[in-house]
């Protein structure tokens, strides 16, 4: 159907790469290189460039197994050359007041309390990764200032903002709210309160509040020095006066374009911190910043800090992106009870778009005798977070869910992303969205492990959406071949576990 000398298609540009078995590594096979192909990748016309040269393709994948090798006991993989630079650009008030601008390479070095140090030590963080060395002198200088941050998930946002949170306190009042993080979901929120936990475990004083639907009573008081929660909840609460936010001294948001972007929640964003007069710290972090939110969030932020990366360094490296043409929708179903064996090789997410999605296919496969949960924002919030535990203990090696959990959430023992629907964006599905489709595949590859995403096509418009993400962030997906199992478990199981070889060296 292709013709090999013509570039036409994605599955021309991209190779599928095949396993040499012998010498566990990849190389294209014939039948790949003479572009044979059935596939919706071949009937599609790509409107850019040529493919990659086969070897390229092939020993990006061996590179990206040997990176995902990390260093025995603790050692921190993310501290190498794969990590992005990232672009600072000083505020006008910053420049003014001189250029703090340089980049720690210890924690030691940014003058925090010893406590504070302690718990960072506690949780095995040796060296800051490089979003946390360039924001954090900031985030830390006097006067306070704000920040807009991005940085490729799983770099370790959320200790950078943290470690400021607690830095910012005033610990002769621990009954005062002083600090706010918000995140788009009960789940984020509640993690972001566990990391706040951990690295504040040491702090003598330190009050924690979790905010999020079900956890403070009609009439009880927030009387917790740091509050994390989601908007409408902590709107609500200082609406009812229960919580007093008038002392409100550091304001951030996890995902904040996210959030942003949403008219429910930007608006609960926004009247959240006109509530809060005195705040003078306001951060904003997430791994996107589309330019269009990007304006709307230097209004919230103003005069911030920025920190950015370029487009085409959103991607993490140690995430292997493939995809895989499917014969039709409901065709899906077989791939991915065939993929089950290898989604437990380290724990899975399966990201759908509809609820009702998540537990048909949730249903069919515990039939079929798997062991898969599925959650999403139908469950009642108890049920979210009991299953989620599960799922972050190994008790429960598959999740299948929506955009719910898209965002955020931190299980370093994810080796497979699988986006059963390509993301697209609002109610008409026009366009994809490549914004979540990082995210969603952010939740494997974490500080640098490896992790392999299957993105299912089925037909013109899921291949097509696909290809324009890929596009977007200038990747080179690798097409998994449905015909040749063989070949794609051994590709897929050698990548997983490369990254399990580096998270038992880790435990
Ligand atoms: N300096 C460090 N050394 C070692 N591990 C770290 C360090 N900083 C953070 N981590 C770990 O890296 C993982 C990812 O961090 P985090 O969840 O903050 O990422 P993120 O940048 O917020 O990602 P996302 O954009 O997906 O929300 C966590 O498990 C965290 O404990």
């Amino acid at each position: 159907m292709s013709d090999p000398a013509k570039p036409t298609s994605l599955a021309d540009r991209i190779t599928r790469p095949d396993l040499d078995a012998s010498s566990a590594s990849f190389t294209p096979t014939a039948s790949s290189a003479q572009g044979k192909s059935t596939s919706w990748a071949d009937e599609v016309a790509s409107p850019v460039g040529g493919p990659p040269p086969l070897n390229q393709t092939s020993s990006s994948l061996i590179a990206a197994q040997v990176d995902g090798q990390v260093e025995a006991l603790g050692g921190s993989p993310l501290h190498d050359s794969r990590e992005p630079e990232v672009q600072v650009t000083l505020s006008q008030i910053q420049r003014t007041l001189g250029d703090p601008l340089y980049s720690v390479g210890s924690f030691e070095d940014l003058g925090i309390s010893p406590q504070i140090l302690k718990g960072i030590f506690s949780m095995n963080f040796k060296k800051p990764s490089k979003i946390q060395e360039k924001a954090l002198p900031l985030l830390l200088n006097d006067p306070p200032s704000n920040m807009i941050a991005q940085s490729q998930s799983g770099t370790g946002k959320t200790a950078a903002f943290v470690i400021t949170v607690l830095s910012r306190l005033d610990y002769s009042k621990p009954n005062q709210p002083q600090a706010l993080c918000l995140a788009p979901s009960r789940e984020l929120a509640r993690q972001i309160e566990g990391v706040v936990k951990s690295i504040g475990q040491f702090v003598d004083g330190l009050t924690i509040q979790a905010a999020v639907p079900g956890t403070v009573e009609r009439g009880a008081k927030v009387n917790a020095m740091v509050v994390i929660g989601t908007p409408g909840t902590v709107m609500d609460l200082i609406k009812r006066r229960q919580f007093d936010a008038t002392q409100m001294k550091v304001l951030c948001l996890d995902e904040a374009d996210n959030m942003l972007d949403q008219q429910g929640l930007g608006d609960q964003c926004l009247r959240v911190k006109q509530m809060m007069p005195s705040v003078n710290q306001i951060l904003l972090f997430s791994a996107t910043f589309p330019e269009g939110v990007m304006r709307y969030a230097q209004q919230f932020s103003p005069n911030a800090n920025e920190i950015k990366l370029k487009r085409d360094e959103l991607t993490v490296a140690g995430i292997q992106q493939m995809y895989m043409d499917c014969p039709s929708d409901e065709g899906k179903y077989d791939i991915l009870a065939r993929l089950y064996g290898l989604m437990t090789v380290g724990s899975s997410i399966i990201f759908v778009k509809k609820r009702s999605t998540a537990d048909r296919i949730a249903d069919r496969l515990l039939k079929d005798g798997h062991q898969v949960a599925s959650v999403h924002g139908a469950f009642e919030g108890g049920e979210r977070d009991a299953i989620l535990a599960k799922f972050r203990l190994g008790e429960c090696k598959v999740l299948i869910t929506t955009n719910v959990l898209a965002r955020g959430i931190d299980v370093q023992s994810v080796s497979m992303v699988i986006n059963y629907d390509i993301p697209m964006k609002g109610r008409t599905e026009m366009d994809p969205d490549s914004e979540t489709y990082l995210h969603r595949i952010g939740r494997t590859g974490r500080f640098g492990r490896v992790g392999v995403s299957i993105s299912f096509v089925f037909d013109r418009k899921s291949y097509m959406a696909l290809q324009e993400i890929a596009q977007h962030y200038q990747i080179d997906l690798v097409r998994l071949d449905v015909e040749e199992w063989d070949v794609t478990e051994a590709t897929i199981k050698n990548i997983i576990k490369s990254s399990r070889a580096g998270n038992n060296l880790k435990a």
